[in-house]
């Protein structure tokens, strides 16, 4: 079991690395703390099997260090740091058993034999793997496959921690979400530092406690489900997390009101003082679908917009609106009124986010 702390951690591929752009990793310090089960969420490509591999010591990174309850383990190799790693497609030997690939790595690392029988009888129950423990690895499904390559890496209770990447990609759809509930069980079960890479939200939020939200390389968000959808620290968190992603109006502050375009905002003096304060020509303010008002009528405070379509989801329905111009869109739920051509919105002032140079700050309260 252990604590991973990433500090001043960076990788490039790159032989000659100029900017930014050029690192996989940019510097980062990270803590995953003992026992936790997290989730490393983030688009294609902005970096995430980069920092599983240099956790577990397939990589070595260009600067930084990985410690290990304060440890520094840069030079360990993988096998020597007690990581368990399971990945996108299956990693199992075809000609053995279940039985036998189960067996494996604690065999590896010398376990008595009946301590190996308790184990892989634990894990293939907690699978749902026991029917299949004596048939030969070759002749099972991909999912069972994939299963079997999970067990793989929960059956050592040695371990200090569990990276998956991206491990149910080739799961059946309705067996995913099964899995990702075992999975959580199996963390109850085990107390194992586990972290989980995924490009899914869902995926995410159903197995995680904290999630850490990467882009370009950097981990931009480290939080609660929760707090990544009511309080995003990052327009990217924002745009990713929530469905559809949250409203972004780029604004400014000028003759005594903020401005998006030539719309005239209705928000309050906090808000207002916060934009007017911010020393950047990249202001946006947030507000997700979910937390928009939307009227029928015109109330105080209020802001009249063009309806441009409603989608009809079943029990609620997203609204495409147009606000002199700035395109909004607003989640209405199936009990309240869509209306039809103009609608009156009001962004509830504890609902908004300032964001200045991509990033939320503080709103003043006066
Ligand atoms: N072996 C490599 N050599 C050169 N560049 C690489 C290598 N592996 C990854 N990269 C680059 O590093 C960046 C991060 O890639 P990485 O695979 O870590 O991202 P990811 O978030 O895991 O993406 P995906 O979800 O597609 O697996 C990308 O720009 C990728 O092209």
């Amino acid at each position: 079991m252990a604590e991973i702390t990433l500090k001043s951690l960076a990788h490039t591929y790159s032989a000659a690395p100029r900017c930014d752009a050029d690192y996989a990793i940019r510097e980062m310090d990270h803590v995953w703390h003992q026992g936790g089960a997290y989730a490393l969420l983030g688009p294609s490509g902005c970096g995430k099997s980069t920092l599983l591999n240099i956790i577990s010591g397939l990589l070595e990174p260009s600067s930084g260090e990985v410690l290990f309850d304060g440890e520094v383990v840069n030079a360990l190799p993988p096998e020597e740091r007690n990581i368990a790693q399971v990945f996108q497609f299956p990693v199992i030997y075809d000609t053995m058993t279940v039985y036998d690939n189960l067996a494996f790595p604690l065999r590896n690392v010398k376990t008595p034999e009946a301590r190996v029988h308790e184990r892989v009888m634990e894990v293939a129950d907690v699978l749902e793997l026991t029917a299949q423990l004596k048939r030969k690895a070759k002749n099972l499904t991909a999912d069972e496959k994939q299963k079997v390559s999970m067990g793989r890496g929960l059956v050592r209770d040695d371990v200090s921690a569990i990276l998956f990447d991206e491990p149910l990609t080739v799961i059946d759809p309705q067996l995913k979400w099964k899995l990702r509930r075992k999975l959580k069980e199996i963390h109850q079960r085990f107390a194992i530092t586990m972290v989980y890479v995924t490009h899914d939200q869902l995926e995410a939020s159903t197995f995680a406690d904290k999630i850490a939200v990467m882009y370009e390389g950097q981990v931009v968000q480290f939080g609660t489900p929760r707090e990544l959808f009511e309080t995003p620290n990052h327009t990217f968190v924002g745009y990713f997390i929530g469905s559809p992603g949250m409203n972004f109006l780029d604004v400014e502050a000028r003759d005594g009101s903020v401005w998006a375009g030539d719309t005239r905002l209705e928000v309050g003096r906090g808000v207002h003082a916060t934009i007017l304060r911010a020393d950047s020509s990249n202001v946006r303010l947030g507000i997700r679908p979910d937390f928009i008002e939307v009227h029928d009528e015109p109330l105080e405070g209020s802001m009249e917009a063009r309806v441009e379509h409603a989608q009809d989801l079943g029990t609620y329905s997203i609204v495409y609106l147009s606000l002199g111009g700035v395109s909004l869109k607003a989640r209405i739920e199936e009990d309240q009124k869509t209306p039809l051509e103009t609608a009156w919105l009001r962004f509830p002032d504890e609902r908004l986010g300032v964001y200045v140079d991509e990033y939320r700050v503080e709103i003043d309260h006066e």
